[in-house]
């Protein structure tokens, strides 16, 4: 299984690490905006030395409640990360948005790949999407970051809730000219679900294989390990890790997480059994 972008191939017979970049005013020092772009670029550069094939790149927060950030905001966070990141680091670049233009722009820059949490449903993302020719993932989430995490629930299981969404998704964007091959699917841990749904879809990984497109996961840091462990974010790094070594012996092919060094640690261990199969 393999993902390419402008000739660019991927290799994802074995998992691979994505390092987060979360280029929004508190995810550094309350520096200025070089300071920032010089503290993201560090960032960056560390995650990559500690084995990340993908950098994820948002400018607008995703967590349950997160505020929504203008056009024009964003595009000042992130377009200078993605163009100094692809001037000077040998790196897939992911962006994580739901904009158009931020899309649009990203991909001018020098991105390779269009992470959207709303699965291209704002308007003119999907038009965009496939105008950049890029690869994208698409990824379940019950309603809004504002909302999501209300009360989530489910007429049907949750993995075919999920399913279902992920046939409904592929098809619109075939047919706005997206190349299936190049749409990578996410069952969205933490959007939309509880810790029930969360570790049900972790449990039923490999039900999703049926649709031949690689499986991108996020579990780091996030709740479905802190309501187990009860500590806070910074604290749940064995417990991503753990989610991590589950999903990739799952199958699944990139694992977004915080921990870039211990998380590729641990997927080596995973390659080695996996390559023994
Ligand atoms: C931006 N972001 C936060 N969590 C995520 C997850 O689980 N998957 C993807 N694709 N993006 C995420």
């Amino acid at each position: 299984m393999e993902i390419n972008c402008h000739d660019n191939v991927i290799d994802l017979t074995y998992p691979q690490v994505m390092g987060i970049l979360n280029v929004t005013p508190d995810s550094f020092s309350d520096g200025g905006r070089y300071q920032q772009l010089d503290a993201a670029l560090r960032h960056a550069d560390t995650m990559i030395q500690a084995g990340a094939t993908f950098i994820d790149i948002g400018g607008e927060s995703t967590r349950p409640g997160a505020a929504e950030v203008s056009e024009q905001e964003e595009l000042s966070r992130v377009i200078p990360v993605v163009e100094k990141i692809a001037q000077y680091f040998e790196v897939w670049i992911s962006v994580d948005t739901s904009k158009p233009q931020v899309m649009i722009e990203s991909a001018k820059a020098g991105a390779h790949l269009i992470n959207d949490i709303r699965a291209l449903t704002e308007p003119g993302a999907l038009q965009a999407a496939a105008q950049t020719g890029l690869p994208v993932c698409l990824m379940h989430m019950q309603g809004n970051p504002q909302t999501m995490q209300h009360a989530p629930s489910y007429q049907d299981d949750v993995v075919n809730e999920v399913d279902h969404f992920f046939t409904e998704h592929i098809a619109r964007c075939v047919n706005a000219g997206i190349d299936r091959q190049k749409i990578l699917l996410d069952p969205g841990f933490g959007f939309g679900k509880t810790l029930q749904h969360n570790y049900r879809l972790l449990a039923n990984l490999p039900h999703f294989h049926h649709f031949g497109l690689p499986l991108l996961v996020g579990m780091s840091r996030k709740s479905m390990i802190g309501q187990l462990l009860n500590v806070a974010p910074e604290s749940r790094t064995i417990g991503s890790v753990s989610c991590a070594v589950i999903a990739a012996m799952a199958g699944a092919k990139i694992i977004r997480v915080h921990d870039v060094k211990q998380t590729f640690d641990a997927l080596r261990i995973v390659q080695a059994t996996l390559a023994e199969k």
